[in-house]
């Protein structure tokens, strides 16, 4: 027999274990692999070696709680990043525009240190460092995409509407993001990419 969902949809606590890399109370995940991310890195040969040499575990993954769905719902749930690098671009998500591109988003960073690098469609960028006990709040209309630019694991809280969606084509049609976030020394910088040829003119 089947049954409805309860209405209203019950309270959910949830737990984010940042050092373990899981949220204790979630209904969803995904996992990316670096075998997934052919193409998101400038540098071919160096995503081959490190392909070559990869242990089979993923780059990043989600652990996420959607007890409801529609208008005015919400996704809460824990993005985590391991670290690493593929030539000098760190290791990062693939990155999106949400499909009802108004949709903003909340982060909160729980461990490691991270860069949101943020683009308008329209051309401005800008890269926000992610510590631990700061949030990142983006409005709508803008591209994002994690950047883990520290020597741990990068694990940030999330939050946004559900019926946001994702539009990933929008950054592989415009040849990547704008900008990389490459190493420098021991820090981190942004480099234009020169693949890059604009969102809008795709
Ligand atoms: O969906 P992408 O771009 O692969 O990246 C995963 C990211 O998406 C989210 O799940 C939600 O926007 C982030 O929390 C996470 O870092």
């Amino acid at each position: 027999m089947s049954s409805s969902p309860a209405f209203p949809a019950l309270p959910v606590q949830l737990e984010p274990l940042a050092h373990h890399g899981m949220m204790r109370g979630g209904n969803g995940r995904y996992e990316k692999f670096l075998g997934d991310l052919a193409g998101l890195y400038r540098d071919g040969a160096a995503f081959e070696a490190a392909l070559s040499r990869d242990d089979g575990t993923p780059v990043y993954w989600v652990e996420s709680s959607t007890p409801e769905e529609g208008e005015g719902a919400l996704t809460v749930g824990l993005s985590v990043l391991e670290a690493g690098s593929v030539g000098d671009e760190y290791f990062m998500t693939r990155g999106h525009l949400h499909r009802k591109a108004d949709r903003g988003e909340l982060y909160y960073g729980l461990s490691g240190n991270g860069v949101m690098l943020l683009e308008s469609v329209e051309g401005d960028s800008h890269a926000v460092e992610i510590n631990p006990g700061q949030a990142v709040h983006i409005p709508g209309h803008w591209v994002h995409r994690s950047v883990n630019v520290g020597k741990t694991r990068l694990a940030t809280l999330f939050c946004y509407a559900t019926d946001a969606g994702q539009d990933y084509e929008i950054i592989e049609r415009a040849g990547g993001m704008k900008q990389l976030v490459v190493r420098d020394g021991e820090g981190w910088t942004t480099r234009p990419n020169p693949g890059h040829r604009g969102y809008r003119h795709v």
